[in-house]
């Protein structure tokens, strides 16, 4: 007979347990606003949260139980399984920048964990992959080292990718070279043809220095006023020299009017340029300086030159 006096609730069985941990799980899943998914090891969709409701040609009925060849096109699908086969094989978590269109057609950035899952005996059974939309954040971390008016990027880049570009090119036994580019007696510029017109001038400068540094890895930036710079890699100091000097030559060409500028009369520009060879250690500062004596004697020598 049940003790009748005994108003405390029933004792918890597992099987309570269980429902209400799986309650919280479904909660989680329909809520987050990322993308959880699982597949099997032949790339079949298992499990989606509703969050891809999101994504551009979804569909609720069809979407799990699909193989994300059905779902993406193939390249897109190609790189997503790769993704999970790694994971699979090498029984780790990857972490993977991926790109899908949303519904309102826009195309997102997405940073993707993809982990394998293990059933009892330890064997690697499904994948599952948590996604978390970055694009706003990407677009922001952009800004922050871009330069508005010419879309260069700005000093604080030029600081966070120094070291970076010295290991690459000592790495690679290259040359780093980094070269200072300072518009001739532009404040003369400005005050005679006014700040706007100015402006176009320091664009023209950013297209003269994006021509003569296309190449994947050169890096250009601008860093004050009409303070310029380029960091790259190069076989040799002459093969620096002549990048400059395409710059130089190529903003010259444009033959842009500026009387205060003799002995020439169109806008010119002042390089310096400064090396660091494979084995040297020289510090950002120390190389930064080098550039900047150089810049100093390229204006001490009448301007409208590269000096090193
Ligand atoms: N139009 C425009 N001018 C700027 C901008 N930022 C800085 N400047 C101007 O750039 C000029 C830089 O001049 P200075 O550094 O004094 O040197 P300079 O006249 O170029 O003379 P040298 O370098 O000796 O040839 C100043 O007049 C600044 O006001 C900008 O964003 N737009």
């Amino acid at each position: 007979m049940p003790d009748r006096t005994d108003t405390r609730p029933p004792p918890r069985t597992e099987l309570d347990e269980l429902r209400a941990s799986d309650r919280i799980f479904h909660a989680l899943l329909d809520n987050a606003p990322i993308l959880i998914s699982t597949k099997d090891l032949q790339g079949n969709i298992t499990m989606a949260n509703r969050h891809f409701e999101i994504l551009d040609g979804y569909n609720a009925a069809t979407f799990v139980g699909s193989n994300v060849f059905e779902l993406f096109p193939r390249e897109i699908a190609e790189q997503l399984w790769r993704n999970d086969r790694i994971a699979a094989l090498e029984r780790r978590a990857i972490h993977e920048e991926e790109s899908v269109y949303h519904r309102d057609k826009t195309l997102h950035t997405y940073m993707t964990v993809k982990f394998p899952l293990l059933d009892d005996e330890g064997q690697v059974y499904a994948t599952c992959a948590v996604s978390t939309d970055i694009t706003d954040a990407k677009a922001a971390q952009a800004d922050s080292v871009t330069d508005e008016l010419t879309g260069l990027k700005n000093r604080r880049y030029l600081n966070i990718r120094f070291s970076e570009e010295q290991k690459r090119a000592r790495r690679d036994q290259r040359l780093l070279t980094l070269l200072l580019i300072d518009v001739d007696r532009f404040k003369e510029y400005n005050d005679s043809h006014g700040h706007p017109q100015g402006d176009q001038v320091l664009k023209a400068v950013a297209d003269a220095m994006r021509q003569a540094l296309s190449r994947p890895g050169d890096l250009s930036f601008r860093i004050g006023g009409d303070e310029f710079a380029c960091l790259f890699a190069s076989n040799s100091a002459d093969e620096s020299a002549a990048l400059a000097e395409q710059i130089r030559a190529d903003l010259a060409a444009r033959l842009i009017p500026h009387q205060g500028n003799p002995p020439c009369g169109h806008v010119t520009l002042s390089l310096g340029l400064a090396f660091v060879a494979p084995d040297a250690t020289l510090s950002q500062q120390e190389i930064y300086e080098q550039a900047d004596q150089a810049l100093y004697r390229a204006k001490h020598q009448g301007r409208n030159t590269v000096s090193r």
